[in-house]
């Protein structure tokens, strides 16, 4: 018995040493590929259909200028130009191979033993009831959104009109600020509550400053928040290594990202940083991921992960709950005034509404989709028709054009292509909520969530690194109980952080309908 533990361990040192190596030189070969997207890099890629559908997206617009568009236009038809050309350019060619791709993702999933790709994946969670776990979920939030999705609809009717809004049905998915309707902030200045109260989206205040907000600046206060908190700062290796704004000699893979060596000691974020207030979210998401890296990097191979591939997600989202209050923002100086009146309280939930409850719908739906896929129920002939029938019935949106199936709409959003499972980040963004509000009590926070800021707290810290550390190697529900007091993904902290929010939009909505009763309803198409 002595020599099998002791040849065990041997067997599990070589492995994790000779896994070190050949991980360490896997990542290496993407990183050249997706910083320097050139055919001879391509050719070092197994992974051909990425290569291929990138080579196609470099061919025509840039994605980058494009999301800019749907951001920042009020033009009904100029939107609907660039969200039609986005899914003819990079979702229509990837609908043959995503047929074939499907074939063989089963087959690899099969021959590990799983039902399917969809069934492999869901294992990560360790739950014989995740399905119905997610759904329990999804309901508890749903009347939050349906009252979010009612108030939206109503100003947008007061800026397109009757002609393009239908106050019980759908809304066009391209009027709602982004490509894929998922992150609604960026009509924040059509949703205002009160109008004349301080500007909560300091992308303004970013570019303004003298001392000049730029990428490496972004990503030194993001930084700086962490630890502050205790936790660890970035290594030199990151900051020679990361690729924080688009090169202008060649074409790289714009869609944020961190990168663990695997080798303890090179740890990357690769992000064409731009400077926003979405990106200067974007930085603390991804600087989350490499806090999880330094945090669990003496952990064997197998542990160095999320404890579920939420809680991955979650780390930087849950740090940018306190960065985005008002509080904080003054702190920082992008704010003047951060005593949070009544009022821009008020305003600040709902711009957090707008990207936190509005993204719950599409963060269900698209694995929920790709589950139905994997499983066979939707077959390649109907991969549009029961994509856009999920699109309906959780976001309450329609496309503003007709679409068939030579239209493949689910290829247009990156994760697809990419093959990157997507009902993490619908885990994520509930588990945030739970993780903020014990760091929040952990940091002797008084007064309403919402204005919670851990800043500086080292007991907030302590909670984390404490989860942060142990990585995948004991099963999550066990970690969450240490860390939170419970064991399961609990949407009542979310509910509780926007409980004022619903208070009020329940006032402004009393005569609104509450929902899309006339569901097959779709917008005229511009003349
Ligand atoms: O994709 C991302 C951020 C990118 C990522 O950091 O999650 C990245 C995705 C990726 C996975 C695999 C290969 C390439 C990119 N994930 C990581 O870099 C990563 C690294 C280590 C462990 C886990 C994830 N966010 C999602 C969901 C999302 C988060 N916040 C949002 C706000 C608004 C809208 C969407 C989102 C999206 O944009 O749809
Ligand atoms: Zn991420």
């Amino acid at each position: 018995y002595a020599n099998s533990s002791s040849d065990a361990l041997r067997f599990l040192s070589d492995y994790n040493s000779t896994a070190e190596e050949v991980f360490s030189f896997a990542v290496s070969a993407s990183w050249n590929f997706n910083t320097n997207l050139t055919d001879h890099n391509s050719k070092l890629q197994v992974r051909r259909l990425l290569s291929l559908t990138l080579t196609l997206w470099k061919l025509f617009f840039d994605f980058e200028e494009l999301k800019e568009i749907m951001a920042k236009s009020r033009s009904y038809q100029k939107l609907l130009f660039v969200w039609e050309a986005w899914r003819n350019q990079s979702g229509v060619p990837l609908k043959q191979l995503y047929s074939r791709f499907v074939e063989l993702s089963n087959k690899a999933s099969r021959a590990d033993g799983f039902a399917d790709t969809g069934d492999d994946w869901r294992s990560w969670y360790e739950s014989e009831t995740f399905q119905q776990d997610m759904d329990k979920l999804y309901k508890t939030i749903q009347p939050l959104y349906l009252h979010l999705h009612a108030f939206v609809r109503r100003k947008l009717y007061d800026q397109y009109g009757s002609k393009y809004i239908n106050l019980k049905g759908p809304i066009p998915a391209h009027l709602l600020g982004s490509m894929f309707a998922q992150k609604w902030s960026n009509i924040y200045d059509l949703m205002m509550p009160f109008p004349n109260k301080p500007n909560l989206d300091v992308t303004d205040e970013m570019v303004r400053q003298v001392s000049g907000y730029n990428a490496t600046h972004m990503f030194r206060v993001a930084e700086e928040f962490f630890t502050s908190l205790g936790l660890m700062e970035m290594p030199k290796e990151f900051w020679e290594g990361s690729m924080i704004v688009k090169p202008d000699d060649r074409d790289v893979v714009c869609h944020a990202s961190a990168w663990d060596f695997y080798n303890r000691k090179d740890f990357r974020i690769k992000q064409c940083t731009k400077v926003t207030t979405e990106d200067f979210f974007t930085v603390h998401h991804e600087m989350g991921h490499i806090q999880y890296f330094l945090q669990y990097k003496n952990q064997p191979v197998g542990f160095r992960g999320g404890a579920n591939p939420g809680f991955h997600e979650a780390i930087g989202d849950v740090i940018f709950l306190s960065v985005s209050t008002p509080k904080h923002l003054q702190t920082i100086n992008l704010l003047e005034s951060g005593n949070a009146d009544e009022e821009t309280d008020l305003n600040h939930l709902l711009k957090m509404a707008l990207d936190k409850i509005a993204f719950l719908p599409s963060g269900y739906l698209i694995d929920l989709w790709r589950w139905e896929v994997f499983g066979g129920s939707t077959p390649p002939e109907r991969y549009n028709a029961d994509w856009w029938y999920l699109r309906t019935k959780y976001q309450g949106i329609c496309p503003p054009i007709r679409r068939t199936e030579d239209d493949f709409d689910p290829g247009a959003k990156f994760h697809i292509p990419n093959n990157t499972p997507y009902i993490r980040y619908f885990v994520s963004f509930i588990l945030q909520f739970q993780l903020h509000e014990k760091l929040c009590e952990a940091a002797n926070h008084t007064g309403p969530l919402h204005t919670c800021d851990i800043y500086r707290s080292k007991e907030a810290g302590a909670i984390l690194k404490k989860l942060l550390e142990s990585g995948s190697s004991r099963p999550w529900p066990e970690l969450l109980q240490e860390a939170t007091g419970t064991n399961q993904i609990d949407a009542s902290s979310l509910m509780r952080y926007f409980e004022p929010l619903m208070k009020w939009l329940e006032k402004q909505n009393v005569n609104e309908t509450l929902g899309w009763p006339d569901f097959m309803w779709v917008p005229p198409v511009p003349e």
